[in-house]
């Protein structure tokens, strides 16, 4: 082989040792670089993290806490059902992959705000429980006097009748005594004379002229302020939000105050019934806040919101008299650093008799009464207590509870009251 051809394989064996080095490194350069980088197509076979479920448009009611500046209270107004919340960003693709069972948080289901039944007529819906528990009054009374012998022993089972329906005595008394000189003229009755004459008796008794109207328009450029009061179990939170729902009827701007916090159950009770038909509630988070405090923000909230009306509900378990003076005090003067109180209605269990009395007129010792609210008429013969507490305490009573549901709550009517004794 001459010098020439030996440097032509020398040449060639140098080029195809250069273009094998080169290839082994592209080799390995591209063997890396497909970890780091993706070409499109590469990309878009790749697999995505699994998209998140965007949540369910926000359709139950949240309670946006506002401070009312008070320190104690927050009001809790229930916000209307809020738009669904703004698209999910782009998926981020250098984010690590999610989990596989993406978790999907459902909504609860709204609760639609209540429209609760106007005030107007609830007695006569209402007029068969009242019947049901205290038709026997007037059943027997009516065949006591149309029974065609009224000697001592029939009027004195008339006076029983009366005195076991928690009459009272003064009441009873007055009553036999007006039968007694009715009989004197007319001779002895027939029984629907006597159902006449029983039915002026009666309301005669349970005085229609009394004026039963509630407080609870704006006075003065400010919220009406309604304070209830009453012992424990009688019925008073749920009175407070029946009555709610009683003024939402008559499109009043409602703000209730949880007053009564020895029980935390209390307001969680009365934010529920407020949230029901979209009414604020001022309460504290604290068990055994300050109470006079929380009625203090109520009305400041009340206020500033320009409501119609403030509802406070207390708390009725007090240990004695003076304990509950000096609570129920403190309340009304903290109240009253910034508004009058319209009304403190207090209210009474109606199955309680002679006890429930009791507590009236420890009642109002404490606080003016200004209305009373007997509940539980439905569970109870005893309708005469309508009658005693008017005549111990003075005022009249305002509204009657005759059931359990939302819309057992009725403005106390003489006449349909009567009525429904004598049917
Ligand atoms: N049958 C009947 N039950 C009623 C009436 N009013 C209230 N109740 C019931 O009485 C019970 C007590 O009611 P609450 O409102 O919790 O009583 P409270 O006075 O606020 O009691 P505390 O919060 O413990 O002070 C509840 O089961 C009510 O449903 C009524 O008019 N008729």
């Amino acid at each position: 082989m001459g010098r020439v051809d030996e440097l032509w394989v020398i040449l060639t064996v140098v080029t195809l040792a250069a273009i094998a080095g080169l290839i082994f490194v592209v080799g390995l350069l591209r063997g890396r670089g497909g970890q780091t980088k993706q070409l499109p197509q590469e990309r878009a076979q790749a697999p995505q993290a699994p998209e998140r479920t965007p949540p369910k448009a926000n359709t139950y009611k949240t309670s946006a806490k506002i401070d009312t500046g008070g320190g104690v209270g927050t009001i809790d107004r229930p916000s209307t059902p809020t738009a669904p919340p703004p698209a999910q960003p782009p998926v981020d693709e250098s984010a690590p992959p999610a989990p596989s069972e993406p978790e999907v948080v459902e909504a609860p289901p709204t609760p639609a705000l209540e429209k609760p039944e106007s005030a107007r007529g609830r007695m006569v819906r209402l007029r068969e429980r009242l019947s049901r528990s205290n038709t026997a009054l007037g059943k027997a009374l009516l065949s006591l006097l149309a029974g065609g012998k009224l000697d001592d022993e029939a009027w004195e089972d008339v006076e029983d009748t009366l005195l076991q329906a928690d009459l009272g005595v003064e009441a009873t008394t007055e009553i036999v005594d007006s039968l007694k000189q009715r009989v004197q003229v007319a001779g002895v009755p027939d029984e629907d004379e006597v159902r006449g004459w029983l039915h002026e008796e009666l309301l005669k008794q349970v005085n229609p002229t009394m004026d039963r109207r509630i407080a609870a328009t704006r006075i003065d450029g400010r919220p009406a302020v309604v304070l209830v009061v009453g012992v424990n179990g009688t019925g008073k939170t749920t009175t407070v939000g029946k009555l709610a729902r009683v003024l939402v009827a008559e499109d009043k701007d409602v703000v209730l105050g949880a007053a009564d916090t020895f029980r935390a159950a209390a307001a969680d009770q009365l934010e529920t019934w407020g949230d029901r038909v979209g009414v604020a509630t001022v309460r504290s988070d604290r068990e055994g806040a300050d109470p006079a405090a929380v009625a203090f923000d109520a009305v400041k909230g009340g206020a500033e919101t320009e409501a119609d009306v403030v509802l406070v509900d207390t708390a009725g378990r007090l240990h004695n008299k003076s304990n509950l003076m000096d609570e129920l005090g403190k309340i009304k003067r903290v109240i009253e650093k910034q508004s009058p109180i319209d009304e403190v209605l207090l209210v009474l269990d109606a199955t309680t008799g002679q006890n429930g009395m009791r507590q009236a007129e420890v009642f109002s010792q404490a606080v003016d009464v200004t209305g009373i609210v007997l509940t539980k008429l439905d569970g109870t013969a005893k309708g005469g207590i309508v009658v005693a507490v008017q005549r111990a305490l003075g005022v009249p009573v305002k509204l009657v509870g005759l059931g359990e549901g939302p819309d057992d709550l009725a403005p106390f009517d003489p006449a349909a009251f009567v009525d429904a004794v004598l049917d």
